[in-house]
């Protein structure tokens, strides 16, 4: 458990400067066409904070805005609410878990890291030959082309970094970007998750096929057997 903690991801030192996205003008609550941060005027959250799934990407507000703090558009930026706890599983490592009830779509905690591009994710794994897979790959799509971007919390990362990867998972993986252009990892509830649940999500598609890859220890019905993995996180 040999890292630093960070509130929230940061510019890793090969990253280009962080663009500042600009905020909006509205007055107290954003829920209007003319909010700049919110997609045609779409909300990105209920009004008991749940997430609302689509497609659009997710700007939270920020300093920049004009509306209030208590704005309805500010869930990930206010952090961890529920009681998480690190433990030790029998056959996976560490994990998470709640200690208390989470409902569908609630936010859970942010996979916090060092935000870094795919050359230093080849110089980190030359550097150290690492065993185990933190470092997360976000894909996004922007007029047809595919931006990757990747997440390495292992020098520098949160509570995030220890959830485990199951088939079946209870939470996934909802990206949002609050005031600058690195886009922040956060993880939602699912379903409905009760307390002393272990918390995980599916850790995506598998670039390797073969059986040199990790067994999954998920032991859910429809688990695929192994970890999703690939040759390097850059693939
Ligand atoms: C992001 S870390 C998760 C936290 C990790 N268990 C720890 O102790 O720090 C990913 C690593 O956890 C282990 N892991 C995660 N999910 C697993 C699963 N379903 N089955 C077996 N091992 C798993 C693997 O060693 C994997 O490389």
């Amino acid at each position: 458990m040999n890292y630093q903690e960070i509130a929230t991801t940061i510019r890793g030192s090969d990253f280009p400067e962080d663009e500042e996205l600009a905020g909006c003008e509205c007055d107290f609550e954003c829920n209007s066409e003319n909010c700049s941060c919110l997609m045609n005027g779409e909300s990105n959250y209920s009004e008991d904070a749940k997430v609302i799934r689509n497609s659009k990407p997710l700007l939270e507000c920020h300093s920049d805005c004009s509306c209030q703090q208590n704005c309805g558009n500010r869930v990930v930026q206010k952090g961890i609410r529920k009681k998480l706890e690190i433990f030790s599983t029998n056959a996976k490592g560490f994990g998470v878990k709640t200690l208390e009830i989470i409902d569908e779509n609630e936010f859970v905690c942010e996979y916090a890291g060092e935000c870094i591009n795919e050359k230093e994710v080849e110089r980190r794994n030359e550097e150290i030959k690492y065993e185990d897979n933190y470092t997360l790959t976000i894909k996004e799509h922007f007029g047809g082309r595919i931006q990757k971007t990747f997440i390495d919390p292992r020098k520098k990362g949160n509570i995030g970094r220890f959830l485990n990867h199951s088939c079946e998972p209870n939470c996934d993986i909802v990206i949002v970007r609050i005031g600058r252009i690195i886009p922040i990892v956060g993880l939602f509830a699912r379903r409905k998750i009760e307390a002393d649940e272990e918390l995980t999500y599916d850790y995506g598609e598998s670039l390797i096929t073969d059986e040199s890859r990790k067994k999954c220890e998920c032991q859910s019905e429809n688990c695929r057997k192994f970890l999703p993995m690939s040759i390097s996180p850059v693939e």
